[in-house]
């Protein structure tokens, strides 16, 4: 993948996407990602959710569902030790997370295997309402999508910030720039007293439980292109069946 074969990948290569066989298998049929939202509370590693999103795309290019939530269920982890000002966000991230992994777990597990295999089966029957909200895989799974676009450059923004650097600000920045535009008024107003909550970038890194805010740097670096690849790929396939408004 470009962007990630340089140097210092192979803690990703190993733990990620460069699974071996067994493995990989595992993580093909859903094994090795699926855990109750109650596990492992509230303790948080970079590692595990740049793990997970490594994991997320196949050999054929398609975008895994278990590891996906896994990355998102590692983050709202994050999100929850950040303070009770940040709950109104992560009981939404854990209410889409849920909605999707009840089709993981239902008796159409298989069709929700991979992204690309839950469009074409939702497609295909009819389960994707375009006009009017409703809780279909493809319509929830968007919200996520899009907010890995933010995630994307958010920690672009962490990763490339000076020291001193405000984390309040790179969030806004990046959150305005992408999910702010979904948003109503009242949501964009919260996020942003949220946002004041934030730690300093120094801070916030070395919350990352990965050592020094150098070494959580690195690892951004190391991470970012999978994280890109998965967001390319589900906004391409999502592209080409008109799915990008669904309301
Ligand atoms: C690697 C570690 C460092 C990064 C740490 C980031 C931690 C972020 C964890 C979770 C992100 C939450 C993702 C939220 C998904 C929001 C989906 C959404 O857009 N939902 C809205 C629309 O839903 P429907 O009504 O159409 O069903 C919903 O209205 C939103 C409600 C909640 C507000 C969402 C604000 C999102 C702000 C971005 C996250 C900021 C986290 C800051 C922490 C650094």
């Amino acid at each position: 993948m470009a962007g990630a074969g340089a140097s210092g990948v192979d803690w990703l290569r190993r733990e990620g996407a460069g699974q071996q066989s067994g493995r990989r298998k595992q993580l093909a049929e859903g094994s090795l990602w699926r855990f109750n939202m109650a596990e492992g509370a509230e303790t948080f590693s970079l590692r595990e959710v740049l793990v997970a999103f490594t994991a997320c795309v196949s050999e054929q290019r398609e975008v895994r569902v278990d590891p996906y939530l896994a990355g998102w269920k590692g983050l709202v982890r994050f999100l929850n030790c950040l303070g009770t000002i940040f709950s109104f966000i992560s009981k939404d991230a854990v209410t889409k997370i849920e909605i999707i992994e009840n089709y993981r777990n239902s008796d159409q597990r298989e069709k929700y295997l991979t992204v690309q295999s839950m469009v074409e089966y939702e497609l295909a029957n009819g389960l994707v309402d375009l006009q009017k909200r409703s809780d279909s895989g493809c319509r929830t799974l968007l919200r996520l999508h899009r907010a890995l676009h933010w995630l994307q450059m958010f920690l672009e923004g962490l990763r490339t910030g000076k020291d001193n650097s405000k984390t309040s600000v790179i969030c806004s920045e990046t959150y305005n720039a992408s999910l702010a535009n979904y948003h109503p008024w009242i949501i964009r107003k919260a996020a942003g007293v949220a946002f004041c909550a934030l730690p300093t970038r120094n801070t916030f890194l070395e919350t990352m439980n990965v050592g020094t805010a150098e070494e959580a740097v690195a690892m951004l670096g190391d991470a970012l292109p999978y994280i890109c690849e998965v967001y390319k790929i589900t906004e391409e396939l999502y592209a080409q069946h008109k799915l990008l408004d669904l309301p």
